[in-house]
């Protein structure tokens, strides 16, 4: 019978890739009150790349995805520290100076940070409205436009998020109406209409069969070339089949990171390999 890993407690491992950082953990611990859920976690996102957090049930991936964009905020207890950073490269010189914007500083607009970092949850979650008003609700609050301008970018927001086709004869009907797929695909729009940078996504497809599913993995692999997304995902297949990195966490830890194809197929770590085998979690 096999055999859960041991976490391991040192020398989390570091990434190093050439491909530009979007996002920097350095160090990052996270408790609810006295629990640690998250140990000195290291690891470097890459922009315009799509992310897969992998693990057995508890090991603290949507804790960290929760903290990406704050949602943690609202759970009591909840405290973070270390470095967590959206970086930004400067205008003008492109001598590649970077601005950080430290994401745990308590004195940032979080209202702010979740324009620019926008989550999908495992559950389709459309507003009881109807598909326009789901798609316009963000800008709505954040932007003035016209009718028009309105109009145009609920169109582009269906449109990118491969779902323009089934809805734009019945975009005054109620969202609740469409299909589960379909009500994720409008969820993916709403979170693309405010102009984020980086998409969150949580366990995006549990709750939706496997041809809807495939219809949101095309489109993940289709928005990273305009979007830095992270994906939480418990099946294996999508983790290699739509994302350019994984990252494998266990107990709070992070054991492995790379490139999927390099996760999947040679990992460094024994934990990893059993993992991704299937011999626990
Ligand atoms: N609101 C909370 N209050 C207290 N403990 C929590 C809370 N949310 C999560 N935890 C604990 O933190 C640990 C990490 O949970 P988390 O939800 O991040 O794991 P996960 O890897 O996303 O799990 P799953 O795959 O089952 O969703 C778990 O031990 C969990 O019980």
């Amino acid at each position: 019978m096999s055999t859960a890993p041991t976490a391991q407690t040192d020398n989390p491992p570091t990434v190093t890739s050439a491909d530009q950082t979007l996002i920097r953990i350095k160090d990052l611990c996270a408790w609810y009150g006295d629990y640690q859920a998250l140990h000195n976690l290291t690891l470097d996102i890459a922009k315009n790349q799509v992310t897969a957090f992998i693990g057995p049930s508890g090991c603290g991936k949507s804790t960290l995805l929760k903290w990406i964009n704050r949602m943690n905020d609202i759970v009591p207890g909840a405290r973070a520290k270390g470095q967590l950073s959206l970086l930004h490269e400067t205008d003008g010189d492109g001598a590649g100076k970077s601005k950080d914007l430290n994401i745990l500083d308590p004195s940032i607009d979080v209202v702010a940070l979740r324009r620019q970092i926008g989550i999908v949850f495992q559950k389709p979650n459309p507003f009881p409205k109807s598909i326009y008003d789901n798609v316009a609700f963000g800008p709505r609050l954040h932007m003035k436009t016209t009718k028009a301008e309105l109009d145009e970018l609920v169109e582009w927001s269906l449109q990118k998020a491969a779902v323009w086709d089934e809805v734009k004869d019945r975009l005054h009907g109620p969202a609740l109406g469409l299909s589960g797929g379909q009500q994720q695909r409008l969820c993916i729009a709403r979170a693309i209409a405010v102009g984020p940078e980086v998409l969150l996504m949580d366990e995006p497809c549990s709750a939706l069969d496997p041809a809807s599913t495939l219809a949101i993995e095309d489109l993940i692999f289709e928005l990273r070339s305009q979007y830095t997304i992270v994906i939480v995902t418990h099946n294996m297949q999508q983790a290699s089949r739509c994302s350019d990195r994984t990252a494998f966490f266990f107990e709070g830890r992070l054991i492995e990171t790379g490139d999927t194809k390099q996760v999947f197929t040679k990992p460094e770590k024994k934990e990893t390999d059993d993992y991704v085998r299937g011999k626990f979690g």
